[in-house]
């Protein structure tokens, strides 16, 4: 359940007085998400959500996120706006936290993904990347390549080793490889980096919206098409591979954004490196959340799995 923070009715109100969006008619906390405090706020004019910052995200990138937001909104991208207060502010202080009232998107998440999703959500990501193109202001990833071997080192030795007896030794070498074989040369945008299937709506096959922009930044774009493969691609366990939906993703993202003879090359390296991103956010979250805490933590070695299949002769044709 993603509410850490609570709000009363009173703050709510209190909140909506400052906009020119209706009065509160009912406000409910949002189960899904595991980095906000997430709320439904229907008012008198429309629905919104309310979503207060929790420790995850740095207040000070969120100007960087509603500046990305804008460019894309009016690029038409299925975006949703911040909405701005009757004196054009858009971040607000609400029960001890920084928070923003966003547009509410129509539309649902999908759990299993089929190629006319795929292909959707591949057309809807290479059309970002070239809306973004004009969108020139760098922002770091403070979890691309260069990050990993130091928060590897911030995964508890003995509870990787519990957690699956050689797991240490894998993502070593891994590491290593990718040190060798990293791409450097190819093009970057602002990026997701997190295009998992609970970030798309869908109002049937069509994308209606694109949300949790929280680890967008400056990356390689044919690294945020490898994180949306690896995250659509593959059962939930990542146990088995769907290639067709792969290839329809990249077939829709061919379509409308641009992909290069040398980014299609990079992209098993790419996905080798997507893959294990996920894997090391995901074991250092396990090995930090306590395990009776409200946050349901996420399988890592589903990560693993998909690293294996990168790595193998099948991964390979995967691109081709
Ligand atoms: N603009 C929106 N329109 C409609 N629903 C939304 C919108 N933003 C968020 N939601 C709903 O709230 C849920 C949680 O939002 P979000 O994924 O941003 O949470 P989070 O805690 O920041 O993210 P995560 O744990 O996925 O990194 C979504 O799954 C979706 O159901
Ligand atoms: N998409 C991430 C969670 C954080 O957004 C994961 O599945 O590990």
């Amino acid at each position: 359940m993603a509410v850490y923070t609570q709000v009363s009715a009173e703050k709510a109100q209190a909140l909506l007085r400052l906009y020119d969006v209706g009065s509160l008619v009912s406000l409910k906390g949002i189960a899904e998400g595991v980095e906000n405090s997430n709320f439904l706020l229907e008012t008198t004019q429309a629905r919104f959500i309310l979503t207060l910052y929790e420790n995850r995200v740095d207040p000070d990138d969120l100007p960087y996120f509603h500046r990305l937001l804008a460019h894309l909104h009016e690029a038409r991208c299925p975006v949703p706006r911040f909405i701005e207060d009757r004196k054009g502010q858009w971040l607000q202080d609400v029960a001890g936290r920084k928070a923003c009232l966003i547009e509410f998107l129509p539309g649902i998440s999908v759990s299993e993904p089929t190629e006319a999703r795929a292909a959707a959500v591949g057309m809807a990501l290479g059309q970002m990347h070239n809306a973004l193109k004009s969108f020139t202001e760098i922002k770091p990833n403070p979890l691309g390549q260069a990050s990993w071997r130091s928060l590897f080192g911030k995964c508890d030795a003995v509870a990787t080793e519990q957690f699956q007896p050689g797991l240490s030794s894998r993502i070593e070498r891994e590491l290593d490889w990718l040190d060798a074989n990293w791409p450097t040369d190819l093009p970057a945008v602002a990026s997701h980096t997190d295009l998992f299937p609970d970030n798309v709506l869908f109002n049937g096959d069509r994308v209606g919206g694109l949300i949790d922009f929280y680890f967008a930044c400056t990356e390689l774009r044919a690294y945020d098409l490898a994180v949306t493969h690896a995250a659509w691609s593959f059962s939930n366990d990542g146990g088995s591979c769907n290639t067709e939906v792969g290839k329809a993703l990249l077939d829709g993202y061919a379509s409308c954004g641009e992909l290069l003879a040398e980014e299609r090359h990079a992209l098993p390296v790419l996905a080798r490196g997507a893959s294990l991103r996920f894997l090391l956010t995901r074991l250092y979250d396990w090995i930090n959340t306590p395990a009776d805490a409200m946050v349901t933590r996420k399988d890592p070695l589903a990560f693993l799995k998909r690293l294996e299949y990168y790595s193998g002769v099948e991964g390979l044709g995967l691109f081709l």
